[in-house]
């Protein structure tokens, strides 16, 4: 089948579109060949993962500096039944201005923002009134997020109000069966037609690797999900029973590598769902520099999705510059 033309009307992005200005991935037609030859050792994959950890900065000053690029690569996201406008402001307020600034003086750290705010889409309206002037980007979930199984058209539509309503980044939602069914052609439309509806949006994939049984169906649906057009490929969404783990992104990781080796393409990788503590952020940093090199750990090709990561960050740079016995004083909760 060949991909859907862009329906979605014209409307001026939300500001800041330029952080992902390298070129978007166009695509390629769905190659059942490549995607049947794609095998992946889990155990291989698994030693590999185990061993990150010993990579880790080692020294309190670069494990800092690893720490604050950590911080301007986080989509900080609040995705609760129980969000409302007050809450969306307070979270637009701490990604304006994630560290205290006599932190950052302390660091020796210029102005920092996290990557971008990523919300439901009843909360897009808030976020980006609170985001307004900080050229800060709005990702709004979608597409039945986080099942993914609301009626196609509806799905369609979803995408196409957030991106009406301003949203500048469209996280969807792939269909699981598609994968565990190995319909590739399904699941190669399903996200054609989600990328052709997000129009000037940025889409990132959300596989849901937790619900696709094998590392080879995750590194086949990440191929798919690149095929069919996606500028991002995103481990999970934070509610399967099984997150962003570091063999599932490693899987993803040389799925992009080696479709950048055939295209020329770079598509970015967002791990999400779990990762909430600083060494988890370090291990992260180490698999994309070590797989894909310095440009993942940019915001255009990189990005953690996190609900908690930053106050443990921003802990843990506290330890750093004011000691260890600074933090229950500095930071009365977690
Ligand atoms: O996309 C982001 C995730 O939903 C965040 O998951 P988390 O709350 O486990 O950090």
């Amino acid at each position: 089948m060949t991909r859907r033309e862009n329906k979605t009307p014209a409307r001026p992005a939300s500001p800041a579109l330029p952080r992902l200005a390298h070129a978007r991935n166009g695509g390629l037609p769905l190659d059942t060949g490549w995607i049947a030859s794609t095998r992946v050792n889990r155990p291989a994959a698994e030693r590999h993962a185990a061993g990150l950890a010993a990579r880790r900065p080692a020294d309190p000053a670069t494990e800092a500096a690893w720490l604050l690029r950590a911080v301007g690569l986080i989509d900080l996201t609040t995705l609760s039944g129980d969000d409302t406008p007050g809450r969306v402001r307070q979270l637009c307020a701490k990604a304006r201005a994630p560290l205290g600034a006599d932190l950052r003086k302390a660091l020796g750290a210029g102005p920092v923002t996290t990557a971008a705010v990523c919300v439901y889409h009843e909360m897009i309206a808030p976020a980006l009134a609170a985001l307004e002037g900080s050229g800060l980007p709005v990702a709004a979930v979608s597409t039945g997020f986080p099942a993914g199984l609301s009626p196609f058209s509806t799905r369609l539509a979803e995408i196409e109000a957030s991106v009406a309503a301003g949203a500048s980044e469209i996280d969807i939602v792939i269909s699981r069966r598609h994968v565990l069914l190995a319909d590739w052609q399904a699941l190669y439309d399903e996200v054609a037609a989600f990328r052709a509806a997000c129009g000037p949006a940025h889409m990132k994939a959300i596989l849901a690797t937790g619900e696709l049984g094998t590392l080879t169906n995750v590194a086949r649906a990440s191929l798919v999900a690149m095929m069919a057009g996606a500028d991002f490929i995103k481990t999970s969404t934070g509610k399967e029973p099984v997150n962003a783990t570091l063999p599932v992104g490693l899987t993803m990781c040389r799925m992009i590598r080696a479709y950048r080796e055939a295209t020329g393409v770079d598509v970015g990788f967002k791990p999400a769902g779990g990762i909430s503590t600083a060494p988890d952020a370090l291990d992260w940093l180490v698999l994309v520099g070590e797989e894909l090199g310095p440009r993942w750990q940019e915001p255009d090709l990189f990005r953690f999705g996190a609900s908690s990561l930053l106050g443990a960050i921003e802990r843990r740079l506290d330890e750093i510059a004011f000691g260890a016995g600074s933090t229950p004083r500095r930071h009365a909760t977690g």
